[in-house]
C-alpha cells in the first residue's frame, strides 16, 4: 500500500482534534444512538451508571474502529476530495500513532465492556470493530461493489450491543433493529454515492456506481427500500412495540420510500445537481434518528 503523507521525521506531534477526527465522530453519533436506544427499549433497566459504562464503551470502540480504517486506507483517502484533510493523508499525524491509538483504544473499550457489563455485549462489540476493519476496510472495500451491504452489517451490531448491556441477552426485537438498520445501510450509502462517485472513480474504489452505473444504484435503491421500510414497521404488528413506534415508523419510512421512489425512477444528466439524491441522503440520516428515537418514546409512555 502506498501512502502520501509527509515525513514524519518533520510532522509536528498531532493534536487532540485530529485524534478525535480519527474516530469520525459524525457518523458515530448515529451509530452510538442506535446502541443508546437498543438499550433503552429493553424490557430491563439497567443502572445509569452501568448503562453509561455501556454506551462509552460503544462509542470508544466504533471511534476505534474509525481509527483503524483511517489508519489501514490513508492511501485511498489522500486521492480523495471529500477524505483528504483527514489526519493522515493530511500528514498531520504519522500512520504509527493511529494504529497504536486504534488498537488500544478498541482492546480498552472490549475489555471494559466484559468486566463492567458483560461478555455478550463486549463480544459483539468485538465483532463489530473487526467486522468493520476486517470485513468491510480490509477485505471487501476494495474489491467488490457488495463492500458496503455485507460489510454494512457492522454498523447495524450496535442496537444489539445496547439490549445486550441490559439483558445479558437477545431477543426478536433487537434482532429486527439489526435488520432495519442492515437494509438501511445500502439506501444511504448509495445515495452519497450516487453524488460523489467521480471521487470513487478517481480513487478506483469499486462503489456500485463505479463499477454497475447510474441507472443498476438506482434501481437497487429502490429494492432495498422495500425490505428496509417493512422491517422498520414489522416491530408494530408483531406486538414488540405500541402504536406510537407504529405510527412513527410507517409515517417516515412511507417518506423514506417516497424519496428513494423519486431517486430510483429518475435519469439524470452532465449539469444534473443531484438535488433528490441529496435528499435522500440527508433524511436517511434523520430517519434513522427519529424511528429508534420513537422506539424508547413508545416504551416510556407504553
Ligand atoms: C458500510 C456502511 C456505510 C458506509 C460506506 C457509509 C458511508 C458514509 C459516508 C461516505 C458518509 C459521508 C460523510 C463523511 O464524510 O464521513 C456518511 C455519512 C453519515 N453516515 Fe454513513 N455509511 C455507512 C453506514 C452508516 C451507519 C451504520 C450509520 C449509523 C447507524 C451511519 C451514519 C452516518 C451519519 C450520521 C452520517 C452523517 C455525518 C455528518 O453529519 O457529516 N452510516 N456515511
Ligand atoms: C460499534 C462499532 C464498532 C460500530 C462500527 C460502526 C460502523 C461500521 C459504522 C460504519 C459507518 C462508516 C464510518 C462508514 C464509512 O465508510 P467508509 O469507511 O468507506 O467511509 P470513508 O470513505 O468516509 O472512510
Amino acid at each position: 500500500m502506498t501512502v502520501t503523507t509527509a515525513d514524519p521525521s518533520i510532522m509536528a506531534p498531532a493534536e487532540w482534534r485530529d485524534f478525535l477526527a480519527l474516530t469520525k465522530p459524525k457518523v458515530m453519533r448515529l451509530v452510538v444512538f442506535t446502541a443508546l436506544c437498543g438499550m433503552l427499549a429493553a424490557p430491563v433497566a439497567i443502572h445509569p451508571v452501568l448503562g453509561f459504562t455501556a454506551i462509552l464503551c460503544t462509542a470508544l470502540g466504533a471511534g476505534a474502529a474509525g481509527a483503524l480504517n483511517q489508519w489501514y486506507e490513508a492511501d485511498l483517502d489522500a486521492r480523495m476530495k471529500r477524505t483528504a484533510s483527514r489526519p493522515l493523508p493530511a500528514g498531520r499525524m504519522e500512520r504509527q500513532a493511529a494504529l497504536h491509538f486504534g488498537v488500544g483504544l478498541g482492546v480498552f473499550s472490549v475489555v471494559l465492556m466484559e468486566l463492567a457489563i458483560n461478555w455478550v455485549a463486549a463480544a459483539i462489540l468485538a465483532a463489530s470493530i473487526l467486522f468493520y476493519v476486517l470485513i468491510y476496510t480490509v477485505w471487501l472495500k476494495r474489491r467488490t461493489p457488495q463492500n458496503i451491504v455485507i460489510g454494512g452489517a457492522a454498523g447495524a451490531f450496535p442496537p444489539l450491543i445496547g439490549w445486550a448491556a441490559a439483558t445479558g441477552g437477545l431477543a426478536p426485537l433487537p434482532i429486527i433493529l439489526f435488520a432495519l438498520v442492515f437494509l438501511w445501510t445500502p439506501p444511504h450509502f448509495w445515495a452519497l454515492a450516487l453524488f460523489v462517485h467521480k471521487d470513487y472513480a478517481n480513487a478506483e474504489v469499486p462503489m456500485l456506481p463505479v463499477v454497475a452505473g447510474e441507472a443498476a444504484t438506482r434501481r437497487q435503491i429502490g429494492i432495498y427500500t422495500v425490505p428496509m421500510a417493512l422491517a422498520a414497521i414489522a416491530p408494530w404488528p408483531l406486538g414488540l412495540t405500541g402504536a406510537v413506534y407504529g405510527i412513527v415508523a410507517t409515517a417516515t419510512s412511507l417518506i423514506f420510500a417516497g424519496l428513494a421512489a423519486r431517486v430510483a425512477f429518475r435519469t439524470t444528466g452532465a449539469d444534473d445537481r443531484m438535488r433528490p439524491e441529496k435528499r435522500l441522503f440527508a433524511y436517511s440520516i434523520l430517519y434513522l434518528f427519529i424511528v429508534f428515537g420513537a422506539l424508547v418514546v413508545d416504551r416510556w409512555v407504553g
